[in-house]
């Protein structure tokens, strides 16, 4: 076994041990925790400040997209958003041993089901310092233990910030290995984790196309996948077309490089001609790029021509696709055949299209007269998120605290026997 692979593992068995601790850990010690994190945080933002001006620089030299960097960016907003998640985390009614679901059966056997932590959870996330404290926040309060891989231009900032949570854990009740982070930005260390059943219970990837191809190939953990979204918004012929002027505004440009960010715009043919124009220079304005299929580039010859891998794309960027659909079947085909099962949403005043959107596509989320830029698990009101889970079972959408758990059935008996 070379180094790496050791290192790997004594992590995994501590974190194996600490998510034992963590299962029988106090509402009262988590919340405490949550606490004593955020007040580090709000006493260290000086030195957090610096390491992530080293990312920066580093991101500046490799020139990354200006909607990589703002993710990578820490501001006073995203500082005060984090802590902010903390306390209201902490807040947050615990799951963990609560008993739901009781029957008492004729024998008088009394049958129920038991929130318990999922155990050891492998998080695997794109640079976004961010994510290392909603993570660490989301798993400690429902009882789990967690190593964190985040993204290598994160690099410094996480180190920092995984100094700041190994401190605060100290003056804690809970296990200070209950979260820990790998400290390489070698990728080998990804391979190793996926495969680590001895000491992981569940792996969650957050990211790409290549992450993707690796975890197919190499991953032996379960998987809750938080993969790419191509999202798309549907106006559709019964649409008020200034409400959805204002959506798809939003759903574009509010964050660029966000999952949730619209990617593709389906427009029905019969309002084409008077919306195409208005989101031509309404999205000129915000400086994103067009790109229209035949028909859309008859009503807006200047757009740049689209081909299936723009249909395909997810552009984390600006520059959005346009296509004009004959009917709500065709839009719904459209995001099934090229969609990522993300985040998808329609623009109607009809209550049967939504209906039939609502239960037709299969995708995380769908949503109805709102923008797809709301994917989020504090929009949602989870406190925070681990992420946008696109696998089917388990967790789908934004995961919070009750995705990472699980139930245990408990049953109460006074010495039935069974005849
Ligand atoms: N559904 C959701 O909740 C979320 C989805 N995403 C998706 O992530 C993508 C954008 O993020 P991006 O930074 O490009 O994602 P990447 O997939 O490039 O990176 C995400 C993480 O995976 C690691 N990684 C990527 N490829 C490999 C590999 N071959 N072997 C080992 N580790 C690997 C990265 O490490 P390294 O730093 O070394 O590259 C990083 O830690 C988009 O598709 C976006 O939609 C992002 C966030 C949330
Ligand atoms: N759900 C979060 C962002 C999750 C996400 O997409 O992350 P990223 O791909 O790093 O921008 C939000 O809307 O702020």
């Amino acid at each position: 076994m070379n180094d790496l692979a050791q290192t790997l593992d004594a992590i995994g068995q501590r974190a194996k041990s600490a998510a034992r601790e963590m299962a029988r850990a106090t509402d009262a010690e988590k919340s405490k925790a949550l606490m004593m994190i955020a007040q580090h945080i709000d006493e260290s933002q000086t030195a957090l400040f610096q390491a992530n001006q080293e990312d920066l620089d580093a991101a500046v030299k490799h020139e990354l997209s200006p909607a990589m960097v703002d993710r990578l960016r820490l501001s006073d907003k995203t500082l005060m958003t984090m802590t902010k998640g903390l306390r209201q985390v902490a807040e947050m009614v615990d799951p963990i041993g609560s008993l739901g679901n009781t029957i008492v059966r004729p024998n008088g056997m009394r049958v129920s089901q038991m929130r318990v932590p999922l155990g050891v959870i492998g998080i695997i996330y794109e640079s976004r310092p961010n994510v290392t404290i909603d993570a660490a926040a989301l798993c400690l309060k429902s009882g789990n233990a967690c190593i964190l891989r985040g993204g290598s231009e994160a690099f410094h900032t996480n180190m920092a910030l995984a100094g700041i949570l190994r401190e605060a854990m100290l003056q804690t009740a809970l296990p200070k290995d209950a979260v820990q982070l790998i400290e390489t930005t070698d990728r080998q260390a990804v391979g190793h984790l996926v495969k680590m059943t001895e000491y992981v219970d569940v792996i969650v990837p957050r990211g790409g196309k290549s992450l993707i191809r690796r975890l197919q190939d190499e991953a032996r953990v379960p998987l809750i996948k938080h993969l790419d979204g191509n999202c798309h918004v549907y106006v559709d012929e019964h649409a008020d077309l200034e409400r959805a002027l204002k959506i798809a505004i939003n759903a574009k440009t509010y964050r660029y490089g966000i999952c949730g960010a619209m990617e593709t715009l389906l427009v029905h043919r019969r309002v084409a001609n008077d919306f195409l124009p208005k989101i031509e220079s309404a999205m000129a304005e915000h400086g994103v790029e067009l790109r229209g299929c035949e028909i859309t580039r008859t009503i807006c010859p200047a757009m740049t021509p689209a081909t299936d891998e723009d249909w395909a794309e997810e552009y984390l960027a600006p520059i959005l696709a346009v296509r004009v659909v004959d009917s709500i079947d065709d839009a719904m085909e459209h995001i099934a055949r090229w969609g990522s099962g993300h985040t998808d949403a329609i623009v109607t005043q009809d209550v049967d299209a939504a209906r039939r959107f609502e239960r037709e596509v299969d995708s995380s989320s769908v949503y109805v007269n709102l923008p797809t830029c709301f994917a989020d698990g504090f929009e949602y009101g989870l406190g925070a998120e681990i992420g946008i889970s696109t696998n089917r079972l388990h967790a789908r959408g934004p995961v919070g605290l009750e995705g990472l758990t699980t139930q245990k059935w408990v049953l109460h008996g006074e010495g039935q026997t069974r005849g």
